[in-house]
């Protein structure tokens, strides 16, 4: 006998763009949301009665007619605004997550009206409502970074296969995905996004690394030092190997001065840092 496991449906990056106008000076927000409901929905997978079901595409309606009537300020209200409204609205629906990205934009120049893609990272956050309580979940991927000394790399475990040298100074690179955890759902969140990045990219140039691995945790401490709503933080961070181009054949010597930046495989460096005191998760993670 087969029964239903856990489940959960919704509409999956939905692209949204909100044009504020002032005068001539607009102001744009672009956003990547994808919503995810799940509640009583054993009849529509076992039955196929549907009678519980909103539509993803009333799902896809509600984010672009949300982003009108209430316009977008920071994504973490605007996920938790719609988290809020999928699980009060719906009898069926007893929990929503509500997963936003947000991609920078700059202005062009003078003008009010003319942007450009920014080379910045990627804002993200997870919202989750269960009809009374609500988790936040804030963070940022594609963060790259590089470090072209202070780095070192040895003293490592050896079998038969290490053929790895040893290194007293190497260039680190990575790209932080980093997710904060709040530990209520009302924080200020732009400023807790500042202090957090800015967190990230203090740790990553002032710790002298023997390892990434050290490096991601003196990182993780740093969020939790400056932000004091986060109690819990994960970061993965791809080892971005830059390698020493052997230059002797052409009768040149390489100083730490040419490397080739390789593309995969990398390195995948992952961890978690959180206070001791950190409340248990709850789904905020999923
Ligand atoms: O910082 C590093 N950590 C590792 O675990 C590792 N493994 C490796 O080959 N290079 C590195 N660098």
């Amino acid at each position: 006998m087969a029964v239903l496991g856990p489940n959960r449906y919704g509409k999956a990056e939905t692209r949204v763009v909100r044009v504020t106008r002032h005068g001539d000076a607009h102001r744009i927000k672009d956003l990547t949301v994808s919503t995810s409901l799940s509640g009583d929905m054993t009849e529509v997978h076992l039955s196929g009665d549907n009678s519980a079901v909103l539509p993803t595409d009333t799902q896809k309606n509600t984010v672009f007619a949300f982003a009108k009537k209430h316009g977008v300020g920071m994504i973490e209200d605007f996920a938790l605004l719609l988290a809020r409204h999928f699980a009060d609205s719906q009898p069926a629906i007893h929990h929503a997550r509500v997963a936003v990205e947000e991609h920078a934009w700059e202005r062009n120049g003078a003008f009010g009206h003319s942007f450009v893609r920014s080379g910045r990272e990627v804002r993200t956050c997870v919202a989750h409502h269960d009809g009374t309580r609500s988790w936040v979940v804030s963070g940022l991927r594609d963060l790259v970074v590089l470090n072209t000394t202070n780095s070192e790399f040895w003293g490592f475990a050896r079998d038969e296969y290490t053929t790895l040298p040893e290194t007293r100074d190497r260039v680190l690179a990575t790209a932080v995905d980093a997710a904060w955890r709040h530990a209520d759902a009302s924080q200020d969140w732009d400023k807790t996004y500042e202090n957090a990045r800015g967190a990230l990219l203090a740790a990553f140039a002032d710790t002298y690394s023997l390892s990434l691995q050290q490096t991601l945790y003196a990182m993780g401490t740093r969020v939790l030092a400056e932000c004091p709503g986060v109690c819990e933080v994960r970061l993965s961070l791809p080892n971005k190997h830059h390698f020493l181009v052997d230059l002797a054949p052409f009768g040149l010597d390489n100083d730490g001065e040419v490397f080739f930046a390789a593309d995969r495989p990398y390195g995948l460096i992952e961890g978690t840092v959180l206070r001791e005191d950190a409340p248990a998760a709850g789904p905020a993670w999923e």
